[in-house]
């Protein structure tokens, strides 16, 4: 059944800007308190005081934590620790906190390579690890991760970011089908161009092809971006994907739903014995 976002706990992680801005804009308009996770604490109050705008009610709080998603697991661990202490167990997570840069494959650094994969790729699993287990208790959770087209198709001049949003795929597909049997739902977006700071960043390094190829598609709206992320975040359907696997997915499921109904029936005769 579809998550109720008023009086939730929604944690952005990159909410200080661009989509995952966009992101708390629409969960605060729709009732929810908002942790909001970025480093920059300029760019957090300065989005803090914007989302306030939007209050539908005089309760409802925006929390502005710096940390870098990326870096230390432990830290990671202890804001989320300290946001649940203030606004309650985290209802739904969603990791937008990202970067980009592109460039020919032998032009990229190496060091280029190490800092996409720890920012996009660990800086989701991060904030996901520490949420998990409460989430798994309560049965109650949703857990966002936004990829990219470039997540699904390899392109020219994204070898670096490509396979840290590939990354990203495989994570959210291997935990849904772990947290499942929890009544905890895993979304994945994959946006097109957006017109966002960000975006605008990565156009100052752009190699032609990959401005030729991305100019083949329009760039969209950060605000239309996010709407279309939390709906599917709050009611899970099954895209096309989705939909091919489903005979795997569902026997796959029921495997795990077995394991857990027997490891809970092992426990109890082995407390029982
Ligand atoms: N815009 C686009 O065209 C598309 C974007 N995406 C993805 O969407 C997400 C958001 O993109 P967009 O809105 O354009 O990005 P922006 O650059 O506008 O915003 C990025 C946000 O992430 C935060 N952030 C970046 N690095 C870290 C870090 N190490 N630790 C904590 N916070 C961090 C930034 O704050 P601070 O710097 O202060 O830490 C900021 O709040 C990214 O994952 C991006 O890859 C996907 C498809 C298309
Ligand atoms: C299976 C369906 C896939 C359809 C793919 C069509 C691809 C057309 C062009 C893609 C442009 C690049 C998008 C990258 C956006 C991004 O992540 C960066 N802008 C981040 O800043």
């Amino acid at each position: 059944k579809p998550l109720a976002l008023p009086g939730a706990h929604v944690v952005v992680t990159g909410g200080s800007s661009g989509i995952g801005k966009c992101i708390a804009i629409e969960c605060y308009k729709q009732g929810a308190f908002i942790t909001l996770v970025a480093r920059n604490e300029e760019k957090l109050l300065q989005a803090k005081k914007e989302i306030e705008k939007h209050s539908i009610n005089d309760k409802q709080v925006v929390l502005c934590i710096s940390v870098d998603v990326s870096q230390d697991y432990s830290q990671v661990e202890n804001v989320i620790k300290q946001a649940q202490e203030k606004l309650g167990p985290v209802d739904m997570l969603v990791n937008c906190a990202g970067m980009s840069l592109s460039g020919k494959f032998e032009d990229l650094e190496v060091s280029t390579f190490e800092r996409l994969m720890s920012v996009n790729y660990l800086g989701s699993v991060y904030p996901s690890r520490a949420v998990i287990t409460t989430m798994k208790e309560r049965r109650v959770g949703r857990i966002v991760f936004v990829s990219s087209q470039a997540g699904q198709l390899g392109l020219f001049g994204f070898t670096a970011y490509s396979s840290s949003k590939f990354a990203i795929r495989g994570l959210a597909e291997a935990l849904q089908m772990e947290v499942k049997p929890y009544n905890v739902y895993v979304t994945v977006a994959y946006p097109p161009d957006t017109d966002t700071p960000g975006f605008a960043e990565e156009n100052k390094t752009k190699p032609l092809e990959t401005r030729l190829i991305s100019e083949t598609t329009s760039v969209c709206k950060p605000e239309q971006v996010a709407k279309q992320i939390v709906k599917d975040a709050i009611v899970v359907t099954m895209g096309l994907f989705r939909t091919i696997a489903l005979f795997y997915l569902g026997s796959f499921d029921s495997i795990v739903r077995r394991c857990m109904m027997q490891r809970a029936r092992s426990e109890i005769a082995d407390k029982t014995a």
